[in-house]
């Protein structure tokens, strides 16, 4: 058996139809764990990629001798065809989805049971991934490591993005890989679940699993023994674990004309005295109370933080702001001065506010380019199906200039970068002028210098428009200092504070 698990040797690679590595060489040994970082998310999507066999490879050359070990001990059992089937991948974005794959809006789907009902459950869905594969990894054990057993009957889409996050895991594992790849797998996880991952890490590894995860310089979990960073031509930097600087190596270089928010959003009082008036809210699923007697008024301009841990009832909340929790009817919850149930539109509710979740991305139609995406924020449709005045067209132009998109806006949204796709989000959220911007997880997945950028960019747009913001996170370093009041969600219940 070879000492050596994968090797790449000086390879000049592209991914996606751009070059990505200039001159790319990587050894990979049997009892290493590797945190990959870089400046640029997308390098750590294209390395990781690469060693799934799923980039472009002009010159150089890559070994996986891992495979060759493996392919002929199991051959016998006809198990496996290719190295392929002894990895498993996670990676950002979530791919679950209800069997009838109509998605008219965010959350509906979600919070709206009849729907949700055509999704599998936890159990089906892990039932699938483990298939006819034999290995270490059970059912039961996948859910004891991962804390799903309470959620076994749950369907896929009423989970929580911490939920998801640990169900994707679970699910790479009963695919009995050898090696586990994951990108950014901390992305969504809350404070306790992030610092408990390198336990996690150690025990996929004490079962043979070898595992390469793509980080921030920041959140490099334990278990890991190695870490490299990226850039274009390669790998740029390796460091035993214990000998990796705690400052990270680069520094902010990118900014916005920032010149331009006076046009983009000139300075106008908002037309409400009220944005948000939330009267002892309380939801219920089946018994079990996720929220319970809330308070909440958002005044204009107001900065906040939501905030509490995986499956707290954040994203239940935010579906009651942005119209999309039919529980939401019977409630005292007054939306922009108008008590919610009174004849309003969903359209109604929805027009004051921007919305950004990573998330978001998946539920535009394939064929939208990143123009369209924008110019769909005018009609809070997910994909612009009416014809834009000049106006707005003007106006999505002007976003593209400052959010450096004007290269990407005849090309499709899907293949966009990661920071692309997430900057145009934010544009679509912001084109209408919005009372209320909510920022939900908005800049996860995005590598340090851009995450950084992110706060600068929400900082910078209030500085003369009065915008109020719900900024949720589960980095504490990643809220804007301009947030300066909390309601941190509780066992259901509301606590709240602000910063002097
Ligand atoms: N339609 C539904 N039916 C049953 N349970 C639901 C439904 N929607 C949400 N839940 C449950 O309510 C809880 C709160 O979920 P929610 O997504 O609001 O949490 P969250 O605080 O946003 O979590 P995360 O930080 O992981 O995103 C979760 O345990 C979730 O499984």
């Amino acid at each position: 058996m070879s000492q050596n698990l994968l090797e790449i040797r000086q390879c000049k690679i592209a991914y996606k139809g751009k070059q990505a590595f200039d001159q790319l060489s990587f050894s990979w040994e049997r009892g290493q764990c590797w945190a990959i970082i870089s400046a640029s998310g997308w390098l750590q999507t294209a390395f990781i990629e690469t060693l799934r066999g799923n980039s472009v490879v002009f010159s150089g050359q890559i070994s996986r001798p891992f495979a060759m070990d493996y392919l002929e001990e199991k051959s016998q059992k006809k198990e496996v065809n290719s190295f392929r089937d002894l990895m498993a991948y996670v990676s950002q974005a979530y791919t679950f989805k209800n069997k009838s794959n109509l998605q008219n809006f965010y959350f509906q789907q979600r919070f709206n049971s009849s729907e949700s009902d055509e999704a599998s459950t936890v159990k089906e869905y892990l039932e699938d991934c483990l298939g006819e594969k034999k290995g270490v990894w059970t059912l039961a054990s996948v859910m004891e490591l991962l804390d799903l057993k309470a959620l076994k009957d749950e369907s896929l889409l009423k989970l929580s993005n911490g939920e998801s996050r640990r169900l994707n895991l679970a699910g790479g594992l009963l695919k009995q890989p050898k090696i586990f790849l994951m990108d950014y797998p901390m992305t969504g996880l809350d404070k306790t679940t992030r610092n408990n991952f390198g336990g996690l890490i150690k025990k996929i590894q004490e079962a043979g699993v070898h595992v390469l995860l793509t980080t921030s310089a920041e959140d490099i979990p334990d278990g890991v023994s190695h870490i490299a960073e990226l850039d274009s031509r390669g790998v740029s930097q390796i460091w035993l674990s214990n000998e990796f600087p705690q400052e990270p190596a680069y520094q902010v270089k990118k900014s916005w004309d920032w010149s331009l928010l006076n046009e983009l959003l000139p300075p106008s009082p908002s037309d409400h005295q009220v944005l948000v008036d939330l009267r002892q809210v309380s939801i219920s699923y089946g018994g079990k109370k996720v929220l319970d007697r809330i308070n909440w008024k958002i005044n204009p301009g107001e900065k906040w933080q939501l905030k509490g841990p995986n499956g707290s009832g954040k994203s239940t909340l935010i579906s009651i702001l942005i119209g999309e929790n039919p529980q939401a009817y019977s409630q005292s919850i007054y939306l922009f001065g108008r008590k919610r149930g009174t004849g309003e539109s969903i359209w109604d509710i929805k027009r004051p506010i921007g919305f950004v979740a990573p998330e978001l991305a998946r539920f535009f139609p394939a064929n939208q380019t990143c123009e369209k995406v924008i110019l769909s924020g005018f009609f809070d449709t997910m994909g612009l199906f009416k014809k834009p005045t000049e106006q707005q067209k003007n106006l999505a132009s002007k976003w593209m200039q400052f959010f450096d998109l004007e290269e990407e806006a005849t090309l499709l949204f899907k293949s966009l970068s990661l920071e692309k796709m997430r900057w145009a989000l934010l544009a679509r959220a912001l084109i209408k002028k919005p009372d209320l911007l909510i920022l939900d997880e908005a800049s996860q997945g995005l590598d340090s210098m851009q995450r950084q950028l992110f706060k600068e960019t929400i900082s910078e747009l209030s500085k003369t428009y009065s915008l109020a913001v719900i900024f949720v996170s589960h980095y504490e370093e990643d809220v804007p200092s301009i947030v300066n009041q909390t309601l941190e969600l509780q066992a259901g219940k509301g606590v709240l504070s602000s910063k002097t």
